[in-house]
């Protein structure tokens, strides 16, 4: 069942100067339930604009963006927020939790800011805990746990909301290697466990953890690539080399 459908999607910053840009051309794609999809691109090619539109952070200049059917483009800013609080989860390269909470009251934050009660953030935290293995750092602060295990709070943060799409923005990106792969295939079971996750990356290795990958070029999809029954070092090595074709401008 189709989820996020972008048709003919158009975004132009600056419209109306001398210097218009062309930061989305024509974006059309569906994402089904269930599914993992990494978005791969240069650095300019529209891949944070794309993130934030999908977000309702931005609106398209042109062309339409529907979740679960719902026209993204006609929501007013509160809407939007509200949208964005019980449909979405975020992720972020930089994990951005609150030093000033405890690791299990950054979770819980979403759902405070929803007015959810005590009893029900309880029962959703229970087994997202054991899921991600966060038992033992739950009562820390953020400030006094590693990179990873933040990154841990972080996506319990986003799934405790409970969203129909989970976005993460480069969220292996400030992380070493081992930390990254702990982190991805924490990111595999959330997906095997039936959520849907867009993830953007410069990173090969991450993206082919995803089952599929989009690539943009100039505000176009450029190339799509499907992992199929790839082992993740045979897809890795596809994805570099989509990469490496399309920075060298070949078609
Ligand atoms: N607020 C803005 N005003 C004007 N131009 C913008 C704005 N935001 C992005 N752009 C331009 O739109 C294009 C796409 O930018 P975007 O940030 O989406 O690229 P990206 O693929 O996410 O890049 P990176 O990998 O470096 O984060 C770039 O040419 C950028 O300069």
């Amino acid at each position: 069942m189709t989820l996020l459908n972008l048709q003919h999607v158009q975004r132009v910053f600056n419209q109306n100067s001398v210097n218009p840009v062309m930061a989305l051309k024509d974006i059309t794609f569906r994402i089904d339930q269930g599914e993992y999809v990494a978005i791969m691109g240069e650095s300019g090619a529209g891949k944070s604009t794309l993130l934030n539109i999908i977000a309702t952070l931005e609106q398209a200049t042109s062309g339409q963006v529907t979740l679960n059917g719902q026209d993204l483009g006609k929501l007013s800013k509160d809407e939007a927020a509200r949208y964005r609080r019980e449909h979405l989860g975020f992720v972020f390269q930089h994990f951005n939790l609150l030093d000033s909470l405890s690791n299990r009251d950054n979770i819980y934050l979403p759902l405070v800011l929803a007015k959810t009660p005590l009893n029900v953030m309880q029962e959703r935290l229970t087994p997202l805990v054991n899921r991600l293995r966060i038992n033992k750092i739950i009562d820390r602060f953020p400030s006094e746990i590693s990179g990873g295990q933040q990154q841990r709070i972080a996506i319990a943060r986003a799934l405790i909301t409970q969203p129909d799409l989970l976005l993460a923005d480069e969220p292996t990106g400030a992380l070493d290697s081992n930390t990254s792969n702990e982190i991805l295939e924490l990111f595999d079971d959330v997906n095997k466990n039936g959520q849907t996750i867009i993830m953007v990356t410069h990173s090969a290795a991450a993206a082919s953890h995803a089952k599929r990958t989009l690539f943009i070029k100039d505000g176009r999809i450029y190339h799509e690539l499907y992992r199929g029954d790839l082992t993740l070092p045979k897809y890795q090595q596809q994805i570099s080399q989509t990469m490496m074709t399309l920075t060298n401008g070949g078609e």
